[in-house]
């Protein structure tokens, strides 16, 4: 759909509008002499450092609305989180663009939480952060915890001594705390444990009644067909697939239990096919 058509159809209003954006990582590599043939030899050989590039995402159009729930799904390195950086701004689109209604908030594995301090302190720390006010914080934060599930014995602890899921939930519940109209969740749910995961299954359906967007990366695909209406496929930096998260996910199966049968061949065409019958979307500016 362009986003002039998207326009035009009263249910629908672009959150993010991708235009052709491609990323290429530029590597910086040891030049080597030809004639090395053992490790030494060739750290030995080290002629100077050269660069090498990375095409990690060829251009790529997509439009989203708002309201969407959009699972991200493709085999590792295939370049979802590549597109996430570049919708969230961490990393500027080589060639192509994107447009957002609002900046994109990013909920990843990695987001700052400081170890030292305790859970009720990273929540004002975080709410802060995220450019709340004292005031806006201490009304966001019987819901924060609420959300997160965790004991006010648990939020006096330092976060060192949180288990991976527990810091999640605080995670989540504090990246979730400013509504964000979209909202990137990059592989954060897959540690918590199946009530976590119903809390956020509820919070993620919320933000998107509140006209929010959600983008949820995971490779479990169970997650991305409970929590997501449209799911895409990347795979070697392309879009391949768009849709219903069931078919989608479905037809990824397809390739991957190829891919482990070392059927490469096979796997290839199988892809070729599958993007073959893509509609891929095109903008068109008014
Ligand atoms: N900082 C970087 N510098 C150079 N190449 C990179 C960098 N980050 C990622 N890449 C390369 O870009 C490609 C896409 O990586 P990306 O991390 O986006 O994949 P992914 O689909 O998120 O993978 P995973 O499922 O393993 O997290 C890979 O070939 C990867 O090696």
């Amino acid at each position: 759909m362009s986003v002039q058509e998207a326009v035009t159809t009263p249910t629908s209003h672009p959150a993010v509008a991708i235009d052709e954006a491609s990323l290429t990582y530029t590597v910086a590599t040891a030049s080597v002499q030809k004639k090395s043939r053992n490790l030494l030899q060739r750290l030995r050989g080290i002629t100077g450092v050269g660069e090498q590039k990375v095409e990690a995402l060829k251009p790529l159009s997509l439009v989203v609305n708002t309201g969407e729930s959009v699972g991200v799904i493709g085999t590792n390195g295939s370049g979802k989180s590549t597109l996430m950086k570049v919708l969230t701004g961490h990393l500027p689109p080589t060639t192509g663009a994107v447009y957002a209604t609002s900046t994109p908030i990013m909920l990843g594995v990695n987001a700052a939480l400081v170890k030292q301090i305790s859970g009720h302190d990273n929540i004002t720390l975080g709410c802060l952060a995220m450019g709340m006010t004292r005031q806006q914080v201490e009304e966001k934060r019987d819901a924060v915890i609420e959300l997160s599930g965790l004991t006010d014995n648990a939020l006096r602890l330092p976060m060192k001594a949180y288990s991976s899921g527990m810091a999640s939930r605080l995670q989540f519940a504090i990246a979730t705390s400013m509504d964000p109209e979209i909202l990137i969740i990059d592989e954060a749910l897959n540690t918590g444990d199946a009530q976590f995961r119903a809390r956020t299954a509820s919070r993620i359906d919320e933000l998107r009644e509140e006209a929010g967007c959600v983008f949820l990366v995971s490779h479990s695909l169970p997650t991305i067909r409970e929590m997501t209406n449209r799911c895409i496929w990347i795979q070697q930096g392309e879009l391949i697939m768009d849709g219903d998260p069931a078919e989608v996910t479905k037809t990824y199966t397809g390739y991957t239990k190829r891919m482990a049968a070392k059927k490469y061949k096979s796997a290839a065409e199988y892809l070729a096919d599958v993007k073959s019958t893509l509609n891929a979307q095109k903008i068109i500016w008014q």
